[in-house]
């Protein structure tokens, strides 16, 4: 489960609230992800009667400054405690990754994507806090030899272990934090990360008419809503989705996409799916040429799509990797919209997807974050990544992206409103105007909107008719075991002796090279609960690629393209 939903979930549970995101997250990290252990802990912290406080005892619920603070004289006197708890108040230690899984009771709740519970602010979600600027925590403790009023610096373990029971274990070392980086050129990107970054993708006119069209259409996009547990949430962002049509296209494939479609919608009800508007396909079918030119330069993963050989009547012979059959939008209006960190779901892209995120609009801070596989925690940290994503500029997320990284668009401050260079076509200009609330962007007036597209290719071999469904009769989605990922096998022993009958595909690129970026394990997994009042059935079983006949598959092959760009890949299987 991802850290913005354990977070939803810890925070629905602490009554009185504590806003302090940090001191949430620590408090996960501290509980391995276990949300009720976390907030016990945190319901403790906040009942325990220090020693002495100014030799009174301290009120039940007085608030977490007193306890840091010391005396509610000073507390109120002090700088800090005039507002409630903040990230200003511990500078978090938190580990990388507070997606462990919670109990099984919980397993129900499965959507990836940030959420906001209605009770929470809009954009608190952000974990912004784990963001580790010092391994130390500032506080007062209510120290046994030092008089209440003495400020010390103590480390973060010494402070968890204040929630410890007395006679537990010391808290195992933790690696070293590493800082955030930010990853201002493309080439950066492409060092640190398995996406590549390209400034400026569509002819400028083009990139600018797309915005006006989407931010126009944006007026009808939903903030997506879902149950967890007894309540309703909802993303802190506005979202759609649209299909590509072909002219071709079967009954079934229009049913299938129109399942599709209400998955984006957590199983809401929908109706038929949009098709991408004219300068969505204009931008498409430029994004589709480079995506392809990318893919074809890089290494490719085992269950990878092979491909397929373009059409032939379109007389231009080659390998299509990558195809935009669907499109997913977002919309980002001012500072405070975000989306939390997460993963996206392979239920309909499979493993190792390619996803281009065309920005338009005013820029963004992208966050990249690896989740660091369970045997390796105790010896590295994750690092944050903050990719700005300027207006007209094309990330693609190449395969692994999804298996390792969890990404967000967090909630900033402040903002650079977006002045567009051209001015709003006249067919929209009436639309801009009369629309109740609707900021209008002609030239010279700034937006500060933002809109994303991710273009994303929905596999024919992962097709809605071949989702499982769990015992609630709806289609499960699809998770990679982040967690657990691949190690090179003992000498002597296989690789399939590894991937068993998950894979399928058998054999593995050089695991060296790869980082550790292969999975074991996906999961398909109930998705019921998101419509259904919170409560699923909790079916969790491995994919089987090979008896649910999926493929064809990148394969055993190394799946590099040659010079004379033959991709290997296309040949395998
Ligand atoms: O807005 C973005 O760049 C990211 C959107 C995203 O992660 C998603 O739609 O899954
Ligand atoms: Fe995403």
């Amino acid at each position: 489960m991802d850290t913005e939903t354990l977070l939803a979930m810890l925070a629905s549970l602490l009554d009185p609230p504590i806003p302090d995101q940090a001191m949430l997250l620590d408090a996960l990290a501290e509980c391995d992800g276990d949300v009720e252990k976390a907030a016990k802990a945190l319901r403790q912290r906040e009942t325990i009667q220090p020693a002495s406080v100014n030799g009174r005892k301290r009120k039940r619920g007085a608030g977490l400054d007193q306890w840091f603070g010391g005396s509610p004289t000073k507390a109120s006197s002090s700088k800090r405690s005039s507002k409630p708890p903040s990230t200003g108040h511990i500078n978090s230690t938190t580990k990388a990754d507070h997606s462990a899984p919670v109990s099984s009771s919980k397993r129900h709740i499965f959507d990836n994507r940030g959420v906001s519970p209605e009770r929470l602010p809009v954009g608190s979600s952000s974990t912004e806090g784990s963001v580790v600027t010092s391994d130390m925590v500032e506080t007062s403790l209510p120290a046994h030899d030092a008089s209440p009023s003495k400020k010390r610096s103590v480390t973060n373990d010494e402070f968890l272990s204040l929630f410890r029971p007395p006679n537990s274990k010391e808290a195992p070392k933790k690696p070293a934090l590493l800082p955030p980086l930010t990853l201002g050129t493309p080439s950066l990107v492409k060092e640190h990360t398995p996406c590549t970054y390209h400034p400026s993708i569509l002819p400028p006119e083009l990139a600018c008419r797309l915005f006006y069209a989407m931010l126009d259409l944006s007026g009808d996009w939903q903030r997506n809503k879902w149950w967890l547990f007894d309540r309703v949430v909802e993303s802190p962002h506005r979202t759609s989705f649209f299909v590509r049509r072909r002219e071709k296209a079967s009954e079934n494939e229009h049913a299938d996409m129109q399942e599709a479609a209400q998955y984006w919608y957590n199983g809401r009800e929908t109706g038929p799916p949009k098709s991408f508007p004219p300068a969505m396909e204009e931008a498409c079918e430029i994004i589709e040429r480079v995506v392809n030119a990318e893919m074809h330069k890089r290494k490719r993963y085992p269950l990878e799509w092979a491909g397929e050989v373009e059409d032939a009547e379109k007389g231009t012979a080659g390998h299509v990797l990558w195809r935009a059959n669907v499109a997913a939008a977002n919309c980002y209006e001012g500072a405070k919209d975000s989306v939390g960190p997460h993963s996206d779901q392979l239920t309909y892209l499979g493993p190792y997807p390619t996803i281009a995120s065309l920005s338009l609009g005013t820029s963004r801070i992208f966050r990249l974050r690896e989740v660091i596989p369970l045997d390796e925690r105790d010896e590295r940290s994750a690092r944050t990544y903050s990719i700005p994503l300027a207006h007209n500029s094309l990330l693609i997320m190449h395969a692994s992206t999804q298996e390792r990284f969890k990404h967000s668009i967090p909630p900033q401050n402040s903002l650079d409103l977006f002045h567009p260079p051209f001015p709003p076509p006249s067919d929209l200009r009436t639309g801009f105007d009369n629309r109740p609330g609707f900021r209008a962007t002609t030239r010279g007036e700034a937006s500060n909107a933002r809109i994303n597209v991710t273009f994303r290719f929905y596999r024919p071999d992962f097709r809605a008719q071949t989702t499982p469904r769990c015992k609630c009769g709806v289609p499960c989605i699809l998770r990679p075991d982040m967690k657990n990922r691949y190690t090179a096998p003992p000498p002597g022993k296989s690789d399939a002796a590894v991937f068993g009958d998950a894979s399928g595909a058998g054999a593995h690129q050089d695991a060296s090279d790869a980082g550790r970026d292969l999975v074991t394990k996906y999961w398909w997994t109930c998705y019921a609960g998101a419509q259904n009042e919170g409560k699923g059935c909790g079916l969790w079983k491995v994919m089987d690629v090979k008896a649910e006949g999926r493929g064809p598959f990148v394969g055993p092959l190394e799946g590099r393209c040659d010079d004379a760009g033959t991709c290997a890949a296309l040949h395998s299987t």
